[in-house]
Order: C-alpha cells, then structure tokens, then sequence
C-alpha cells in the first residue's frame, strides 16, 4: 500500500468523490465500501492503490453536519465541518423571522457560526429604521451584515467575514443568494465544468450536489441548490432550547429541571419575557417550534 495522504472532499458523485489535497490539488477518488456516505468538507485519508487510483480509506471525525429533510421527512447529509452558515434575508421577499430563528436554532445546535446577511437594501427607502428582529439578533451577538449586490454595498465586509473557514450562505427564494454566489465566484460555471470533466465518465457530475469552491479572499464556500435552500428539521424541546441562545443560558435557573419554559411556575426564561430581558417575538418563535 501506498502513503496515505490527508484531503478533503470537494464533491461526490454516485460512488465517486473529488479529493482535494493539502497542496489544493483534486484527485478523483472512489470510497470503501462501508465509506459510502462521506459528504462535502469531509476530513479524509486518501491513498493510490497499485493501479495508482485514489482511494479513500477514511472519513475522519465530523465536528457537524448539515442535514435537509426531504419533503418526505427523510434526513440527508449535506456537507460536514462548517464554520459558518450565512442566513439571508431581504426587505423583498419580507423576511420570514421565525424562518430565520428556525435557521439559526439548528445553526446553534450543530454548531456552527451563525451570520445574518441583511440583502438588497438598495431597496429600503432612505433613512428607513432596521427591522427591529435584526436589532435583536445583533443583541444576541450575531454579525449583521448589510449588503446589496448592484451597488455593490457590503461586499467587502461578506468577503472579510467568509475569508476563514467554511461557509454557506442560506435563506428563502428570492432573497438574491444566486446573484451572491456569482459576485463571490464570477467563474462559478467554469470551476462548475472543471470538476465535471473530472467526474469522468460522460460528465455525469451534477450540480445539485454539495461543492467545496475556494474563495479568493480566503475561506471557501459550499453551494449547491440543495444547500442554499436548506430548511432545518423538527427538533426535541430540549435541542430547541440549545438552540435559541437567550434561552439556554437561562434555562439553568427554573425551579423544575424538565422546565418545558411555557406555564411552569418559578421558570425563570418566563420572568426574563416579563422583564423584558427577552425578546417576546423570539420567545414566540420558541413557542411555535416546539414539537407538538
Ligand atoms: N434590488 C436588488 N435586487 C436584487 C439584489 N440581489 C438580487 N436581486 C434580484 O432579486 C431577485 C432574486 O435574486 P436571486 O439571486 O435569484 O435570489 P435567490 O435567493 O437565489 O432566489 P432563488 O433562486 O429563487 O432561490 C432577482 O430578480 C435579482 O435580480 C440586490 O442586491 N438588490
Ligand atoms: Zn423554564
């Protein structure tokens, strides 16, 4: 056996994936069998076989994953090792914000960064005042990024925010991520063809999978149509309350352990609501999520 080589994966395609190596180099690879279901940004070891194929002869430990649910309720790995996951929201569509505290519940959970991309605001009239969710976020302690593609506003500070680690961007159609994309990688559909020449075999490699792109102000980030569109899954009362941040720091402090924090006496999220320590609409938000 050859030397087995660290990589990662930029891609994969039926039983195929595109390995890149530490010098950035992408080698195509097939999986051991019980190796099947590595994802994009899997951690990898990688090696050449006699007949100088790669092979992958390890997924390392994850430290999380993206999952989407499929309309039939079926969870399905995305890509793993995020750093961050850019929720995108726009004046027009109007945002969703219990969309948003579902995206960012599960950005929570899993964990990873969670950043608000403020688009389009070339479309808010003049001294318009900030949506008022978006003062809460920010109170919460999450980056707020405004930003607008054709006056080109915020751009910079998107770049300098993806330019360490992972990212995805997410958020509901119409909210401009495609045009995001095309202003982080302007060769998206060359890079696009690339890795399907090297797919082989008839470039049979889609698009709707998950793709690690490199970007040149440094990071990468991970876009396919199933990520952008991504939408979390029902979570447990307990991983909920993991997920909204103003929640968890304070469920400590109920009276009873198993506080569903929604009629118990002496809970103390409830007195935070009542004293305004807590934003009521998030508090809302937990409410409504909450498996029924
Ligand atoms: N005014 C304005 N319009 C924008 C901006 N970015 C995108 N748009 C427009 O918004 C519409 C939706 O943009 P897309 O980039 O397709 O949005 P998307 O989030 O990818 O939407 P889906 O493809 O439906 O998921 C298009 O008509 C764009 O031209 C922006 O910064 N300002
Ligand atoms: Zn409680």
């Amino acid at each position: 056996m050859t030397q087995s080589m660290a990589g990662r994966v930029v891609t994969r395609f039926g039983s195929q994936v595109l390995v890149e190596d530490d010098q950035g180099a992408v080698h195509r690879c097939t999986t051991r069998r019980r190796l099947e279901h590595g994802v994009c940004n899997d951690r990898v070891q990688w090696h050449r076989d006699a007949q100088g194929h790669g092979v992958v002869t390890d997924i390392l430990p994850r430290t999380n994953l993206l999952e989407r649910v499929d309309p039939r309720g079926n969870h399905k790995s995305v890509a793993a090792n995020l750093s961050q996951v850019v929720v995108v929201i726009a004046p027009a569509p109007e945002p969703n914000w219990s969309l948003v505290d579902r995206y960012l519940a599960a950005i929570e959970r899993m964990p990873a960064r969670g950043v608000i991309l403020f688009n389009k605001v070339d479309l808010l009239p003049m001294g318009s005042p900030l949506p008022s969710p978006l003062t809460e976020y920010r109170d919460l302690g999450y980056d707020v990024i405004h930003a607008s593609v054709p006056n080109d506003r915020g751009m910079d500070t998107l770049r300098a925010a993806l330019s360490s680690g992972v990212s995805v961007l997410v958020g509901q159609s119409g909210v401009g991520k495609s045009s995001l994309v095309k202003a982080l990688l302007p060769d998206l559909e060359i890079r696009i063809g690339a890795l399907s020449e090297m797919g082989g075999e008839g470039g049979r490699h889609t698009t709707t999978n998950a793709t690690l792109y490199p970007l040149e102000c440094g990071g990468a980030l991970i876009d396919s149509p199933g990520v952008r569109d991504f939408t979390p899954g029902p979570a447990s009362r307990e991983a909920l309350v993991q997920g909204f941040v103003e929640l968890r720091e304070r469920a400590g402090e109920c009276r009873f352990q198993d506080c569903s924090h929604t009629v118990e006496p002496g809970c103390a999220v409830i007195e935070a609501v009542k004293a305004g320590h807590i934003s009521p609409r998030r508090y809302e938000s937990y409410r409504n999520l909450l498996p029924g």
